[in-house]
């Protein structure tokens, strides 16, 4: 996203951590002076829940779902739905907004988890209705009514459950939402956020009884209505837009949710179902409810459809249970362990963490992921500031941070933003509880190239980093003639003597050696003119060798900025577009990894630099 208001986290939704400060612990001390955190709670002004599902509504690009869905997908998922939904509505601020989408048609997927988020919720989150917004988009109204296909029948209610399949059907999945207490659960039965009362004892005003005979199902096959605004959830469906489907709901956060004391029964069979192995149950019934009667092999069994087995955590997401988490591990883990300890033993693989200091037992916190550090090296800083003539009014203290605590070896330094930098103290406080897997914006990265140790700034400013810098960079800056500027991208190297201003060349060889910054030439400036940025200004980084001037941008970059120049610079007889047509680059293939976590490891191909 190149913006330094970004962290990217990665955890299971329904445990995303809740990140907050007990009112009497919002002191924290720095340098003996109690200081009040900016953020004491991590809430959020909008969510989105765009939540796994069973993917129907995907079928057009991915024809294989054809095959292999089936409607035990989308009832293994419900309660997941839920959870995530309720999370997300934990995490929001009140006066906020979430979004609760699924690529699915299948009513047990979205307006059942609408309705039970309502439910669970009571007043204090609404169902918008967004009929006026994006009037363009064509829309169909949410379900009110809708019955549940489980084990080749079709379920009007509850009640119709067998008494067999009450671990894998629940009361939510249908529109009343109502748990029809059987007589195995009769004296502990709630329906999900309602009262014991709000149930009664089976006897419900409908007139349903509780039926558990498969039988019944033959002939009661009685119509449950939602009484929530479904009708203002958004059903998109590919003939309407030639789309994809998908389902849109917006709930708004009206006040902070209710407490929920007791999880109900329904909740608590699931719960305890969830012991088994969890792909084994999915596979088998998957092979059971495979509409085309083709088996499905175990291994078609992905992630999306494994979530029954994380119904082993808080259920509820009430604000009740916020608090609850003050006694989380990660709390004891910050409070109780002492500065410096022996190596640690991690519990799961009996190996050391590594390192003997409690900084390193946090870095050991999510293995696999490198740690998050504020850089505080102000030699290097200071060093970045002179070579690049940034001046004091840029506010890098507390703005950088790296993936290594070890500063000296730093690879690549981040810039983040204000709120980026509340959210990550507020994560040292509490014992980093967010597992980051990448973070703000990569503004300089370390040379590692021979030639480079003998420039007097070991950093260079990385493309992601050029255009915030853009404005306070004072030295190490030039600007080139757009013929200039262009052979730079084609050529990729040009030495000080043949570039065609032989001014510019001039200029380039009285750099310092190491990182400088090239800026397209506006045609009306004239060379003796000091480099002049705003917001349309065009630049690349490049490198000041002995004898030369090299990009350090790459390949495709160097081709696309070549081919957005060509429109820019268009002169009437297309003439650079035909020089950038000829144009011959190594395609590169595009970077999946970002490389962000991986210390060591190069984000880009570089042009040959000296
Ligand atoms: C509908 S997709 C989201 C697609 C995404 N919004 C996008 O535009 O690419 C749902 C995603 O949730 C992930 N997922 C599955 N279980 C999850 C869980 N418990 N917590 C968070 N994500 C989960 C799936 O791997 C999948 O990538």
């Amino acid at each position: 996203m190149c913006t330094a208001n970004l962290i990217v986290t990665n955890h299971e939704a329904q445990h995303f951590p809740s990140c907050h400060l007990n009112k009497n612990k919002a002191d924290a001390f720095e340098n003996g002076v109690a200081m009040e955190p900016s953020v004491s709670q991590l809430l959020f002004d909008r969510v989105l829940c765009d939540v796994p599902c069973s993917g129907d509504g995907t079928l057009r690009k991915a024809p294989d779902i054809w095959r292999k869905w089936n409607v035990g997908m989308g009832n293994g998922l419900h309660g997941l739905q839920v959870q995530i939904g309720m999370r997300g509505l934990s995490l929001l601020k009140v006066g906020g907004r979430m979004v609760y989408s699924t690529c699915s048609m299948n009513p047990v997927e979205n307006e059942a988890v609408v309705a039970e988020i309502l439910r669970r919720c009571g007043g204090s989150v609404e169902l918008l209705d967004v009929s006026s917004e994006l009037p363009q988009l064509v829309r169909r109204p949410g379900l009110k009514k809708w019955k549940v296909r489980d084990k080749g029948s079709w379920l009007a209610s509850y009640k119709d459950v067998s008494k067999f399949r009450t671990a894998g059907i629940i009361p939510s999945m249908f529109p009343s939402g109502k748990n029809y207490v059987d007589n195995a659960d009769k004296n502990h039965g709630t329906v999900l956020g309602q009262t014991q009362d709000d149930v009664g004892d089976g006897n419900s005003a409908n007139g349903f009884e509780p039926k558990n005979d498969p039988e019944a199902l033959t002939y009661d096959l009685d119509e449950e209505v939602s009484t929530f605004p479904l009708e203002r959830c958004m059903r998109i469906v590919p003939h309407d837009q030639n789309t994809g489907a998908f389902f849109i709901a917006v709930l708004a956060k009206l006040s902070p949710l209710p407490a929920i004391q007791k999880k109900p029964a329904s909740l608590r069979r699931q719960l305890n179902s969830s012991n088994d192995s969890i792909p084994e149950k999915l596979a088998n019934e998957m092979q059971e409810e495979d509409i085309n009667g083709s088996e499905i092999n175990s291994a078609d069994v992905t992630e999306e459809q494994v979530p029954e087995a994380a119904f082993d955590a808080d259920l509820m997401g009430s604000e009740l249970e916020e608090a609850a988490l003050d006694t989380d591990p990660s709390k004891i883990y910050e409070e109780n362990e002492p500065e410096e300890t022996e190596d640690p033993v991690d519990k799961e693989t009996g190996s050391k963490a590594g390192g003997g200091k409690r900084k390193l037992q946090i870095q050991g916190k999510w293995r696999g992921v490198d740690p998050v550090v504020f850089f505080t090296n102000n030699a290097i800083v200071d060093s970045i500031k002179i070579f690049y003539g940034i001046d004091e009014s840029f506010a890098f203290s507390g703005h950088l941070v790296t993936r290594n605590s070890d500063t000296d070896h730093v690879k690549r330094i981040y810039y983040v933003s204000k709120s980026v930098k509340d959210v990550l103290e507020l994560n040292f406080k509490r014992g980093q509880q967010l597992k980051i897997t990448s973070i703000g914006l990569k503004m300089f990265e370390r040379q590692s190239a021979k030639e480079c140790s003998l420039s007097p700034c070991a950093f260079r400013i990385s493309s992601e980093g050029l255009p915030l810098l853009l404005p306070r960079i004072t030295k190490q800056i030039l600007e080139a003639s757009p013929v200039d500027f262009k052979h730079l991208l084609q050529y990729k190297t040009i030495k000080f003597a043949d570039f065609v201003d032989a001014e510019f060349g001039e200029k380039a060889s009285k750099l310092m050696l190491g990182c400088c910054v090239v800026v397209l030439r506006k045609d009306d400036r004239s060379s003796l003119d000091l480099p002049q940025v705003d917001a349309s200004t065009i630049a690349i980084g490049c490198w000041r060798g002995r004898t030369n001037i090299s990009v350090m941008v790459t390949a495709i970059d160097c081709r696309e900025m070549l081919e957005r120049l060509s429109v820019r610079m268009e002169n009437g007889n297309g003439h650079v577009l035909l020089e950038t047509e000829s144009f011959i680059v190594e395609r590169e293939e595009p970077n999946t990894n970002d490389g962000e976590t991986k210390e060591g490891a190069e984000t880009m191909e570089l042009a040959t630099v000296g």
